[in-house]
């Protein structure tokens, strides 16, 4: 997979040299290059901000540095990359929330283009102009407001990388996460390690009692319950035949 991110604050995206997706990018799985959005400006200053029409606070990020920087990307494919071209990746609070699901989607394609903005945000025209060559998706961390798009990236890439196969160890854990399609979406039910007691806390009996079925409903049943309490709207999205524990008021 490769990975373009094109940024005016380099330095918030070097933890993607650090840790699981540093090492996947030695092993070969990941190809991550990251772009400074100056290097797409003509003036002394370098600008790639102006006030918006219309007035209003703040600045937005010029359309033509843009156009040029992300030109340039299209213009050299990677091996492998699809005839439609990447996904352009844009960061914001008027997105789609991002999920599992869309992780697992975006985890499927050979090259993604991440475009963070700053200031108040990015010309329309970008993302308008971009729609009609090349999929784009608009995407949001949740209901809370960033300075930029950089700290979305970093969480983006982390959630999509770790599926990309061989980069994560085991990756049967990946199926016995929380949101993990393969449980329905589910919350992760709780989880113990040694010592048995703690604290004057025992773990579940059933989790020590050898019986693998039996710990098995255990988990789906604190799955239900769990995403009952705290995740209503989650367990509302499962199909009611696969709800096992009917007593859950949704
Ligand atoms: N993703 C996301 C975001 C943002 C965001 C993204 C990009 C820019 C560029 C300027 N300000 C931004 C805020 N705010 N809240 C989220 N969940």
């Amino acid at each position: 997979m490769r990975l373009d991110v094109v940024t005016i604050f380099a330095d918030y995206l070097a933890p993607l040299q650090l840790s699981l997706i540093g090492k996947a990018q030695q092993q070969g799985l990941l190809d991550v290059r990251v772009h400074d959005l100056r290097e797409h400006t003509h003036d002394r200053h370098r600008t790639v901000d102006d006030t918006p029409y219309g007035g209003g606070a703040g600045l937005l990020m010029k359309p033509e540095p843009w156009g040029e920087a992300l030109d340039a990307l299209l213009a050299d494919p990677p091996a492998g990359a699809r005839e439609e071209g990447p996904v352009l990746v844009v960061p914001s609070p008027v997105g789609e929330v991002f999920s599992q699901r869309a992780a697992v989607e975006l985890a499927a394609e050979p090259w993604l283009v991440f475009a963070c903005g700053r200031y108040e945000g990015i010309d329309a025209r970008v993302v308008e102009h971009y729609r009609t060559r090349i999929r784009v998706r608009e995407v949001s961390l949740g209901d809370y407001v960033l300075n930029g798009g950089e700290v979305a990236v970093l969480a983006i890439t982390e959630a999509v990388v770790r599926l990309v196969p061989g980069v994560i160890g085991n990756a049967a854990s990946l199926t016995e996460e929380s949101h993990a399609p393969e449980h329905d979406g589910l919350l992760e039910h709780p989880a113990y390690t040694k010592p048995a007691s703690w604290r004057g806390l025992d773990v579940p009996a059933v989790l020590a009692g050898g019986n693998h079925g039996a710990v098995e409903r255990w988990r789906r049943d604190e799955a239900l319950r769990r995403t009952a309490s705290r995740r209503p709207d989650v367990l509302r999205r499962l199909d009611p035949a696969r709800c096992d524990r009917h007593d859950l008021a949704v």
